[in-house]
Formats: structure tokens, C-alpha cells, sequence
């Protein structure tokens, strides 16, 4: 299971409960970074109106096509062949052009299929991204749709990470997780996956990132005026709102999909 171990981002370096959750540490990092990327441009509302950028061939906003143009590349690059990675529109994407690298099956094959970028997509554009950025319009819509891209692909990288959370819950104790999976109780299976002090941590954590990386350096003072590049609490209602409650809610389909 230890051959993606080169990279320390993956979830799959070691499954267990404490490797996976280092792997979810580090990927605040790429969460954090990106958010920030993003926040140095203004709202660029352009790029999300449908049809706006009249793009021969094509119907949808500009984010849309840079979206599903970067994924068809990438997947012919093997991206999407990696069980940690999940397109945002999978329908249609070319097959990967290189040999594949073979990756550890550690997931069960019903579970591995679960996709949330639907619903990740949904709440970062509606949601999340005007409380993130200005709005206003200066212009770079390619730069500002590419680093959207960036801050869904790590932000839908980090939720599905539950998938493999829930296979390292079942298998430290397949005899409790059982029952709530044969008889369906997802209220059960959600408090047995439940841990609120480390939730607590994990948001705690986020917001210093956020704090920490977004400081403006210079080489004379110590930040003391506070200014940040993001607003470190909105780094931490971003996890409490959304990120969390949607990695649970990947853990909980996962495991009512793991005996099948
Ligand atoms: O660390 C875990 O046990 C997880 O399931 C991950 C996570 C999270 O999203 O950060 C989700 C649910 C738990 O209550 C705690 C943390």
C-alpha cells in the first residue's frame, strides 16, 4: 500500500486512522495556499455567468470550460486514475494516454465510485467564494478560473479523502460498524464516525494556517497591524460549514456501500 509514499499528499501512504489524518493535516496546507492564490483576485463575475465568453463550440461559463478542458488533459495524463482524484465532469473524459501507474486497491469498488464534486461545486461558487473574495472585475478571468480550479481540486481531493477515513474506521472494528451498515442507519453510522474534539482541533488548526501563511512578510516588522490575505475565521467556517460536514457524508456513503 506504501508505493505512493513519495507523495505527501496521499492519503494512501499508510492506512491508518493517524496516517490518514497526517495526510488531511498536509492538505490543509494545499487548501489554505489556494484560497489565497484565489482571494488576489476580485469576484471576475464574468466567468461564472453561462455563455458569457462565447466560446465557439462551447456552452457554459468560462470556469466551466477551463474546468472541463484542464481535466480532459489531465486525465490523459493518468490524473483521474488515481482513486484519490475525482473529476468534476467525468462524463466523457479521454482515456489516459500513458502507461497507467498502478495504485493500491484499498477501496472497496462500490464505495470508490462515490463522487461529492457536485455538491463541493455548488457550495464554493454560491456559497463560499463571495464571502472569500471583493467583488469587482479587473480582468484576469483565465488566472482567476484557474486558481478556482486549484481550490476545488484540493478542496474535492481533502472531502473524498473520507473514503478511505471510512474503510480504516470499518476495518479497526468491522463488528460495530455492521449492524448500522446492513440496516441502513446513517444517524448511527454518522455518531460512531463522529470524533468532536478532533473536529475541533482540525478547525482550530485551519484558521492559524490561514493566519500564519496569509501574513504579509516584510523584513522589518512582525505584522502587527494584522492584516491578513484571507480572514483566517472565514478558513475555519469554511471547514465547520462544509468541509467536514461533507467529508462525514463521503464516510457515511462509503460505509453503506462497504458490504455490498
Ligand atoms: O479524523 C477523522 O476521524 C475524520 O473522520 C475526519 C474528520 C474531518 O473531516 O476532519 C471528520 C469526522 C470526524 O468527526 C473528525 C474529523
Amino acid at each position: 500500500m506504501a508505493d505512493v509514499s513519495s507523495n505527501p499528499n496521499s492519503a494512501s501512504d499508510t492506512l491508518t486512522l493517524d496516517g490518514i489524518r497526517d495526510s488531511l493535516i498536509r492538505q490543509e496546507n494545499s487548501i489554505v495556499y489556494s484560497l489565497i492564490e484565489r482571494a488576489r483576485f476580485p469576484l471576475n463575475r464574468q466567468i461564472y455567468l453561462q455563455n458569457n465568453a462565447s466560446i465557439p463550440g462551447f456552452s457554459g461559463s468560462l470556469v466551466e470550460f477551463i474546468v472541463r478542458e484542464t481535466e480532459a488533459i489531465q486525465a490523459k495524463a493518468g490524473r483521474y486514475e488515481n482513486p484519490e482524484e475525482n473529476p468534476f465532469f467525468p462524463e466523457s473524459l479521454p482515456r489516459p494516454l500513458l502507461n497507467p501507474h498502478k495504485y493500491p486497491k484499498d477501496l472497496h469498488p462500490s464505495g470508490a465510485s462515490i463522487n461529492m464534486n457536485k455538491a463541493i461545486w455548488e457550495f464554493y461558487f454560491d456559497k463560499f467564494l463571495p464571502l472569500l473574495v471583493a467583488d469587482g472585475d479587473d480582468g484576469n478571468y483565465a488566472a482567476t478560473a484557474a486558481s478556482d480550479l486549484a481550490c476545488l481540486q484540493a478542496l474535492s481531493r481533502r472531502i473524498h479523502c473520507g473514503k478511505y477515513v471510512a474503510e480504516v474506521k470499518f476495518r479497526d472494528a468491522p463488528k460495530e460498524y455492521e449492524t448500522p451498515i446492513r440496516s441502513k442507519e446513517r444517524d448511527t453510522l454518522m455518531k460512531l464516525l463522529t470524533f468532536v474534539a478532533v473536529e475541533e482541533m482540525v478547525k482550530k488548526r485551519v484558521e492559524k494556517k490561514a493566519m500564519v501563511f496569509g501574513q504579509e512578510v516584510t523584513l522589518n516588522n512582525t505584522n502587527e497591524g494584522g492584516k491578513h490575505m484571507i480572514d483566517p475565521s472565514l478558513a475555519s467556517r469554511l471547514y465547520s460549514e462544509w468541509v467536514i460536514p461533507l467529508t462525514k457524508e463521503v464516510e457515511v456513503e462509503y460505509l453503506l456501500r462497504r458490504l455490498e
